[in-house]
Protein backbone atom coordinates (compact mmCIF):
# COMPACT_ATOMS: atom_id res chain seq x y z
CA UNK A 1 0.00 0.00 0.00
CA UNK A 2 1.16 3.51 -0.79
CA UNK A 3 -0.52 6.98 0.59
CA UNK A 4 0.19 10.00 -2.07
CA UNK A 5 -1.09 13.29 -1.39
CA UNK A 6 -0.16 15.56 -4.09
CA UNK A 7 -0.59 19.15 -3.81
CA UNK A 8 -3.19 18.85 -1.25
CA UNK A 9 -4.99 22.19 -0.23
CA UNK A 10 -7.66 22.51 2.10
CA UNK A 11 -9.12 26.05 3.11
CA UNK A 12 -11.63 26.14 5.89
CA UNK A 13 -13.53 30.19 5.97
CA UNK A 14 -11.12 31.75 3.92
CA UNK A 15 -7.70 30.16 5.84
CA UNK A 16 -5.67 27.75 4.69
CA UNK A 17 -5.32 24.45 6.98
CA UNK A 18 -3.30 22.47 4.96
CA UNK A 19 -1.58 24.61 2.41
CA UNK A 20 -0.16 22.53 -0.86
CA UNK A 21 1.38 18.81 0.62
CA UNK A 22 2.37 16.58 -1.24
CA UNK A 23 3.97 13.18 0.31
CA UNK A 24 4.15 9.70 -0.12
CA UNK A 25 3.74 6.79 2.93
CA UNK A 26 5.32 4.05 2.12
CA UNK A 27 4.52 0.42 3.88
CA UNK A 28 7.28 -0.54 6.68
CA UNK A 29 7.69 3.28 8.06
CA UNK A 30 5.94 4.18 11.26
CA UNK A 31 5.65 8.11 10.75
CA UNK A 32 5.64 10.65 13.79
CA UNK A 33 3.84 13.71 12.85
CA UNK A 34 4.53 16.79 14.98
CA UNK A 35 3.54 20.26 15.25
CA UNK A 36 1.94 22.73 17.77
CA UNK A 37 -1.85 22.87 18.75
CA UNK A 38 -3.65 24.09 15.79
CA UNK A 39 -1.00 23.69 13.35
CA UNK A 40 -2.89 20.61 11.14
CA UNK A 41 -1.95 17.26 12.39
CA UNK A 42 -5.84 16.31 12.80
CA UNK A 43 -6.78 17.73 9.81
CA UNK A 44 -3.98 15.86 7.20
CA UNK A 45 -5.28 12.54 9.48
CA UNK A 46 -9.03 13.78 8.11
CA UNK A 47 -7.51 14.40 4.66
CA UNK A 48 -5.94 10.83 4.54
CA UNK A 49 -8.91 9.09 5.59
CA UNK A 50 -11.48 11.05 3.42
CA UNK A 51 -13.19 12.87 5.99
CA UNK A 52 -12.32 15.88 4.39
CA UNK A 53 -12.84 17.42 0.97
CA UNK A 54 -9.74 18.73 -0.53
CA UNK A 55 -10.04 22.59 -1.75
CA UNK A 56 -7.28 21.57 -4.46
CA UNK A 57 -4.82 18.76 -5.05
CA UNK A 58 -5.68 14.66 -3.97
CA UNK A 59 -5.13 12.28 -2.20
CA UNK A 60 -4.84 8.53 -3.04
CA UNK A 61 -4.22 5.10 -1.99
CA UNK A 62 -2.41 2.71 -4.39
CA UNK A 63 -3.32 5.34 -7.57
CA UNK A 64 -7.43 5.37 -6.16
CA UNK A 65 -8.14 9.01 -5.01
CA UNK A 66 -9.92 9.30 -1.96
CA UNK A 67 -13.51 11.05 -2.26
CA UNK A 68 -13.53 10.29 -5.61
CA UNK A 69 -12.74 6.41 -6.71
CA UNK A 70 -12.94 5.85 -3.40
CA UNK A 71 -15.04 7.36 -0.02
CA UNK A 72 -12.14 6.01 1.80
CA UNK A 73 -8.97 3.82 2.31
CA UNK A 74 -10.20 0.26 2.70
CA UNK A 75 -7.95 -1.21 5.15
CA UNK A 76 -7.39 1.43 7.84
CA UNK A 77 -8.02 1.65 11.55
CA UNK A 78 -8.07 5.62 13.21
CA UNK A 79 -7.99 7.54 16.36
CA UNK A 80 -9.47 10.94 15.51
CA UNK A 81 -10.79 13.36 18.40
CA UNK A 82 -14.31 12.49 20.20
CA UNK A 83 -14.21 8.48 18.88
CA UNK A 84 -17.55 7.21 19.50
CA UNK A 85 -18.12 4.31 21.74
CA UNK A 86 -21.03 2.75 22.85
CA UNK A 87 -21.46 3.25 26.51
CA UNK A 88 -23.95 1.41 27.82
CA UNK A 89 -21.59 -2.05 26.56
CA UNK A 90 -18.30 -3.90 27.44
CA UNK A 91 -15.26 -2.92 25.59
CA UNK A 92 -15.40 -6.70 23.93
CA UNK A 93 -18.72 -5.75 22.93
CA UNK A 94 -17.86 -2.32 21.61
CA UNK A 95 -15.39 -4.13 19.17
CA UNK A 96 -18.03 -7.02 18.01
CA UNK A 97 -20.07 -4.50 17.38
CA UNK A 98 -17.22 -2.48 15.15
CA UNK A 99 -15.94 -6.08 13.71
CA UNK A 100 -19.35 -6.96 12.87
CA UNK A 101 -19.29 -4.55 9.89
CA UNK A 102 -16.57 -5.93 8.23
CA UNK A 103 -16.90 -9.27 9.51
CA UNK A 104 -12.87 -9.75 9.26
CA UNK A 105 -12.17 -9.82 12.70
CA UNK A 106 -11.70 -13.26 14.65
CA UNK A 107 -12.95 -13.63 18.29
CA UNK A 108 -9.04 -13.99 18.67
CA UNK A 109 -8.40 -11.02 16.87
CA UNK A 110 -10.33 -8.81 19.10
CA UNK A 111 -9.00 -10.96 22.44
CA UNK A 112 -5.59 -10.09 21.19
CA UNK A 113 -6.20 -6.30 20.70
CA UNK A 114 -8.09 -5.85 24.07
CA UNK A 115 -5.06 -7.39 25.68
CA UNK A 116 -2.49 -5.49 24.08
CA UNK A 117 -3.99 -2.27 25.15
CA UNK A 118 -4.00 -3.36 28.52
CA UNK A 119 -7.73 -3.81 28.75
CA UNK A 120 -9.06 -7.41 30.57
CA UNK A 121 -11.29 -9.25 27.01
CA UNK A 122 -13.19 -10.68 30.26
CA UNK A 123 -14.31 -7.93 32.09
CA UNK A 124 -17.97 -6.77 32.66
CA UNK A 125 -17.38 -3.32 33.01
CA UNK A 126 -19.15 -1.18 31.00
CA UNK A 127 -17.77 1.66 28.84
CA UNK A 128 -19.58 4.44 30.69
CA UNK A 129 -17.52 3.57 33.55
CA UNK A 130 -14.74 3.92 32.03
CA UNK A 131 -11.62 6.29 32.78
CA UNK A 132 -10.10 8.47 30.16
CA UNK A 133 -6.98 6.33 29.97
CA UNK A 134 -9.24 3.40 29.29
CA UNK A 135 -11.31 5.04 27.24
CA UNK A 136 -7.90 5.40 25.27
CA UNK A 137 -6.86 2.57 25.41
CA UNK A 138 -10.15 1.26 23.92
CA UNK A 139 -9.83 3.58 21.16
CA UNK A 140 -6.40 2.55 20.17
CA UNK A 141 -7.78 -1.26 20.41
CA UNK A 142 -10.47 -0.37 17.80
CA UNK A 143 -7.85 0.96 15.41
CA UNK A 144 -5.54 -1.88 15.75
CA UNK A 145 -8.47 -5.20 16.06
CA UNK A 146 -8.48 -5.30 12.60
CA UNK A 147 -5.01 -5.91 11.76
CA UNK A 148 -5.48 -2.84 9.19
CA UNK A 149 -2.92 -2.08 6.74
CA UNK A 150 -3.17 1.96 7.66
CA UNK A 151 -3.18 3.26 10.94
CA UNK A 152 -3.96 6.34 11.81
CA UNK A 153 -3.71 7.94 15.24
CA UNK A 154 -4.14 10.98 16.50
CA UNK A 155 -2.67 11.59 19.88
CA UNK A 156 -2.54 7.98 21.19
CA UNK A 157 -0.82 8.69 24.30
CA UNK A 158 -3.60 11.28 25.46
CA UNK A 159 -4.91 10.38 29.48
CA UNK A 160 -2.11 7.51 29.21
CA UNK A 161 0.67 7.14 32.50
CA UNK A 162 3.60 6.64 31.45
CA UNK A 163 3.86 2.75 31.83
CA UNK A 164 1.25 2.03 29.56
CA UNK A 165 2.86 4.69 27.00
CA UNK A 166 5.96 1.78 27.30
CA UNK A 167 3.53 -0.58 26.80
CA UNK A 168 1.68 1.49 23.50
CA UNK A 169 5.80 1.84 22.30
CA UNK A 170 5.99 -1.89 22.44
CA UNK A 171 2.49 -2.50 20.57
CA UNK A 172 3.64 -0.11 18.01
CA UNK A 173 7.30 -1.81 17.27
CA UNK A 174 4.76 -5.12 17.30
CA UNK A 175 2.45 -3.61 14.46
CA UNK A 176 5.27 -2.05 12.08
CA UNK A 177 5.56 -4.82 9.49
CA UNK A 178 6.78 -4.83 5.77
CA UNK A 179 2.98 -4.52 4.60
CA UNK A 180 2.06 -1.90 7.21
CA UNK A 181 1.91 2.40 7.38
CA UNK A 182 1.16 3.38 10.73
CA UNK A 183 1.29 7.46 11.39
CA UNK A 184 1.10 8.95 15.12
CA UNK A 185 0.29 12.41 15.62
CA UNK A 186 1.51 14.79 18.58
CA UNK A 187 2.04 18.19 19.43
CA UNK A 188 5.01 16.83 21.73
CA UNK A 189 7.71 15.12 19.64
CA UNK A 190 9.04 13.66 22.57
CA UNK A 191 6.08 11.72 22.61
CA UNK A 192 7.50 9.78 18.42
CA UNK A 193 11.19 9.68 18.75
CA UNK A 194 10.67 6.19 20.80
CA UNK A 195 9.11 4.66 18.00
CA UNK A 196 8.58 6.39 14.75
CA UNK A 197 11.17 5.75 12.18
CA UNK A 198 10.52 9.02 9.59
CA UNK A 199 9.50 12.57 11.37
CA UNK A 200 7.09 15.15 9.50
CA UNK A 201 6.59 18.31 11.22
CA UNK A 202 3.41 20.93 10.27
CA UNK A 203 3.32 24.68 11.06
CA UNK A 204 0.67 26.50 10.08
CA UNK A 205 -0.83 24.19 7.66
CA UNK A 206 2.60 23.53 5.81
CA UNK A 207 4.48 19.85 6.14
CA UNK A 208 8.16 19.37 6.10
CA UNK A 209 10.25 16.26 5.98
CA UNK A 210 12.31 16.09 9.45
CA UNK A 211 15.54 13.73 10.13
CA UNK A 212 15.73 12.47 13.28
CA UNK A 213 18.85 14.68 14.12
CA UNK A 214 16.39 17.93 13.36
CA UNK A 215 13.95 16.15 15.77
CA UNK A 216 16.82 15.36 18.49
CA UNK A 217 18.34 18.60 18.14
CA UNK A 218 17.22 21.46 20.30
CA UNK A 219 15.56 24.48 18.93
CA UNK A 220 16.52 23.41 15.33
CA UNK A 221 12.63 23.32 14.08
CA UNK A 222 9.34 25.06 15.25
CA UNK A 223 7.31 22.94 17.71
N1 LIG B 1 -14.51 23.18 11.34
C1 LIG B 1 -13.52 24.07 11.25
N2 LIG B 1 -13.72 25.30 10.72
C2 LIG B 1 -12.71 26.19 10.61
N3 LIG B 1 -11.46 25.96 11.04
C3 LIG B 1 -11.20 24.77 11.60
C4 LIG B 1 -12.21 23.75 11.74
N4 LIG B 1 -11.64 22.67 12.32
C5 LIG B 1 -10.34 22.99 12.55
N5 LIG B 1 -10.09 24.23 12.10
C6 LIG B 1 -8.79 24.92 12.15
O1 LIG B 1 -7.86 24.14 11.44
C7 LIG B 1 -6.55 24.34 12.00
C8 LIG B 1 -5.88 23.00 12.16
O2 LIG B 1 -6.59 22.27 13.16
P1 LIG B 1 -6.15 20.81 13.59
O3 LIG B 1 -7.18 20.31 14.52
O4 LIG B 1 -5.81 20.02 12.40
O5 LIG B 1 -4.80 21.12 14.42
P2 LIG B 1 -3.88 20.11 15.24
O6 LIG B 1 -2.50 20.33 14.76
O7 LIG B 1 -4.43 18.73 15.17
O8 LIG B 1 -4.03 20.69 16.70
P3 LIG B 1 -4.06 19.96 18.15
O9 LIG B 1 -2.63 19.63 18.50
O10 LIG B 1 -4.61 21.03 19.04
O11 LIG B 1 -4.95 18.75 18.03
C9 LIG B 1 -6.74 25.12 13.29
O12 LIG B 1 -6.37 26.45 13.07
C10 LIG B 1 -8.22 25.01 13.55
O13 LIG B 1 -8.68 26.18 14.19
Amino acid sequence: MNVELKHYTKKLKGRTILDDISLTLAPGHVYGLYGRNGSGKSMLIRAISGMILPTSGEVSVDGQRITVDIDFPESMGLIIENIQLQKAFTAKTNLQILGDIKKIATPEDIEWALTAVGLDPNSNEKVRSFSLGMNQKLAIAQAIFEKPQLILLDEPTNALDFQTVADFHQLIEQLQSPERIILLASHNRDDLTEVATDFLEMDAGKLYPRTRADVMSVGAQHA
